[in-house]
């Protein structure tokens, strides 16, 4: 059994879970120490003992099956050259991973408490976007909090929180801050505090290096706006964890432009309550909710939330095709395709 000091872990989000994982450790060399992986960058990760932060590999079999993302536990054990390797990767109690368009995941955060999903009051203000972030992180089993920045510049506060409110289910928490004041800290208090990790998710420029700065007082660069359209300079090229003087950990993460949660359909749609509690009462069972007779969802759910809903349940099908399902697919939209264009030929001739 690896030994811990719980205290000292417990600055870097330790928690109950954490230690329950413990035990299904496989036996490790003597010396061997207890990590939470901070940072990773293409060719090094960084590690924190709670005590300090330091450079280590990892063993090839953990790189290659891709697991390893910020927040993860991990045992470090040191070679005979002294370099730190990772041996071990402790199961996450959750994880949050997205899919490009080609299909390919990528790991962003692990252990994470609360999902701070955050949206500027300004251009970048945007309820289908954050419809896929709330189903990115439900889908993952993480409690998301909606947070609006820049309300100390905002003009139109009180109606871009009605059409939150008119579309987006109500227990689903949401704060206006302005990033760059210490309020920010009252205003997010009951999601701060020892042993929690919170992730920072939104696009470029939301203001998520900003807030991570005032929570944690640190001095995380931070992009100038562009001029025109309040986006960041593309600040934060890595995922990586913060500790706050509270014993808060935030982890940081780049704005994503196109992504699809990491879910198969089932679980999206289960996401979204509201149309599954309609849906029930949908005279048939197998109702799309688009023009059939009977429809409880049509009508009682905001129609752009349901177009949103249809196209993320699509793009979902889509990534989950395996590379060679979707090379199939190309191949068969080409034949039909020609067959097309042959078509329109042989009717102009
Ligand atoms: N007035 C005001 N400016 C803010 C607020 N939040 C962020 N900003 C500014 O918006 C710009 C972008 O903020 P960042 O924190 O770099 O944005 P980001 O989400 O980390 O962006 P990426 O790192 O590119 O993903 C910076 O100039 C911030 O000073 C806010 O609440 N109020
Ligand atoms: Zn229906």
């Amino acid at each position: 059994m690896i030994e811990f000091n719980f205290e000292v872990l417990r600055r870097i989000g330790f928690n109950q879970f954490t230690a329950s994982q413990l035990a299904g450790l496989e036996p490790a060399a003597e010396g061997a120490r207890l990590m939470r992986l901070t940072e990773v960058q293409r060719d090094w990760l960084t590690v924190h003992d709670g005590n300090a932060e330091y450079k280590a590999r990892a063993l090839p079999r953990l790189i290659a099956e891709c697991t390893l993302s910020v927040g993860d536990w991990l045992v470090l054990e040191n070679n005979s050259h002294n370099e730190l390797w990772i041996s071990q990767q402790l199961p996450p109690a959750n994880h949050i991973s997205r899919r490009s368009a080609d299909g390919h995941r990528q790991s962003i955060a692990s252990n994470i408490d609360t999902a701070l999903l955050v949206m500027g009051l300004d251009q970048d203000f945007n309820l289908r976007r954050l419809e896929r972030y709330i189903a990115m992180v439900q889908s993952a089993e993480i409690s998301p909090v909606i947070v609006l920045t820049k309300a100390d510049i905002a003009v139109d506060i009180n109606e871009h929180l009605y059409d939150i409110r008119r579309r987006i289910p109500s227990h689903i928490p949401v704060t206006c801050i302005n990033a760059l004041s210490r309020d920010a800290i009252n205003e997010l208090a009951p999601w701060l505090g020892a042993g929690q990790t919170l992730c920072l998710l939104g696009s470029s420029g939301a203001g998520k290096s900003t807030l991570t700065n005032t929570l944690s007082a640190s001095h995380q660069e931070t992009g100038g706006i562009r001029k025109g359209d309040g986006r960041g300079r593309h600040t934060t090229t890595a995922r990586s964890l913060h500790l706050c003087a509270d014993g808060t950990c935030i982890i940081d993460t780049p704005g994503l432009r196109t992504w699809c949660p990491d879910a198969d359909e089932e679980t999206l749609a289960s996401v979204f309550t509201d149309i599954e509690l309609l849906a029930s009462d949908c005279q048939f069972r197998d109702c799309r909710h688009e023009s059939e007779p009977g429809c409880a969802v049509r009508g009682n759910i905001h129609a752009d939330r349901l177009l949103n809903y249809h196209k993320l349940l699509r793009d979902a099908q889509r990534s989950q095709q395996t590379p060679l399902e979707r090379i199939a697919e190309k191949a068969k939209w080409k034949v039909i395709n020609k067959a097309g264009t042959a078509r329109s030929r042989d009717k102009r001739n």
